[in-house]
């Protein structure tokens, strides 16, 4: 049993939790750790930090102490690439090992925080992350939970597993496919290639050639197929993405692919998005505001090509809401 005693009388007593000051130093962090055997002269630093009274004692059957409980369910939240270190102040850290992509199952976060006693604040999934960075802070509310409730964490984790993983970038061969009679033809000068060598010199990849070709499908189609031909995991499509007659990229994407993901997404700039799969490839329609505009579209899906995620509809759907990028 947990018993409330005062701080004069807790000489000799073993701290139940960490506890935390706060100073007009700037200081926050743990004064004295759970475990801590009080001694005469913490009485007054105890004051100082506004505790008049602490727990001492055990908890009873079937309740598990705050740092207990999130360490027990540690393991079976992560996946690739996330370490973790012991609770402080009831808190876990998760971080992340590696140079990567930081995914977050949504749902099973969801799921998480709705459950009871536990929370989970997490940076926004799709971060691109370096080593050592912080990816999560979870700690349950109360000094101490149900065993029930560790249980359906872990039930949680299991449906999702896992529901946080670092992914790391992969080395991928690029063929880039660039349209438009006007640009083929030297009528005005690219302004794709820079833009798209400087995306891709942020990735590990091989670059398998920059292409120029007029608004001619069997041209097209014919660069496209050497590139695969050549082992391409990713074929990048720039110009001819929109409404005009000549504009005819999404449809030679859509027949040259076999999964045919998406024409257009709720996201601005870069609205025009195109993707379908070609066996392991993905062939990706760049819109023309990517040539204009810092960060479109392209900049939020080609580091998840990089990180080799399925993507699915759903995944540039959900992008609506916040998807006005210049406000
Ligand atoms: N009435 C509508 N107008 C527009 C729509 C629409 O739905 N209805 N969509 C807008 C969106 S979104 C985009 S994006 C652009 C179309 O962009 P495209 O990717 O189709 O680009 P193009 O039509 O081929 O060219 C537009 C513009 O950009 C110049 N261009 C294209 N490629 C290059 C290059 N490699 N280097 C230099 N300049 C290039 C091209 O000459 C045109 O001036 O349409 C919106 N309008
Ligand atoms: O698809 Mo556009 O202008 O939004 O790039």
């Amino acid at each position: 049993m947990l018993k409330k005693i005062k701080v004069e009388d807790a000489v000799g007593h073993v701290l139940f939790h960490d506890l935390t000051g706060i100073k007009a130093s700037g200081f926050k962090g743990v004064l004295f750790k759970r475990g801590h055997v009080i001694q005469k002269e913490d009485i007054e630093k105890l004051k100082d930090i506004g505790k008049e009274n602490i727990f001492v004692g055990e908890l009873d059957k079937g309740f598990v102490h705050e740092e207990d409980a999130i360490r027990e369910v540690a393991d079976d939240l992560i996946g690739e690439n996330i370490s973790y270190s012991n609770p402080s102040e009831g808190k876990i850290g998760f971080k992340s090992k590696t140079y990567g992509l930081f995914v977050i199952n949504r749902k099973g976060l969801f799921d998480l925080n709705m459950e009871g006693d536990y929370t989970f604040a997490t940076i926004p999934s799709y971060s691109i992350v370096n080593e050592g960075d912080n990816l999560v802070g979870g700690r349950i509310v109360p000094l101490f939970t149900e065993e029930d409730q560790v249980q359906n964490i872990k039930k949680i984790a299991k449906k999702y597993e896992p529901i946080f993983e670092v992914k790391k970038f992969q080395k991928l061969k690029v063929g880039v496919i660039i349209t438009g009679n006007e640009v083929f033809t030297g009528r005005i000068k690219d302004m794709f290639e820079p833009v798209v060598r400087e995306k891709l010199s942020h990735f590990n990849h091989e670059l398998l050639g920059i292409e120029k070709c007029p608004d001619d499908k069997e041209y097209i189609e014919k660069v496209c197929k050497k590139y695969l031909e050549e082992d391409a995991d990713l074929v990048i499509f720039s110009g001819g993405m929109s409404v005009d007659p000549d504009d005819i990229t999404p449809s030679t994407i859509k027949d040259l692919s076999d999964k045919f993901i998406i024409q257009g997404m709720p996201v601005q700039p870069g609205n025009m998005l195109t993707l379908g799969m070609k066996g392991k490839t993905y062939l990706l329609g760049v819109p023309g505001a990517s040539m204009h505009s810092k960060f479109t579209s392209f900049d939020i899906f080609l580091p998840r090509i990089f990180a080799k995620i399925d993507l699915k509809k759903e995944d540039f759907i959900e992008l609506g809401e916040g998807g006005l990028l210049n406000k």
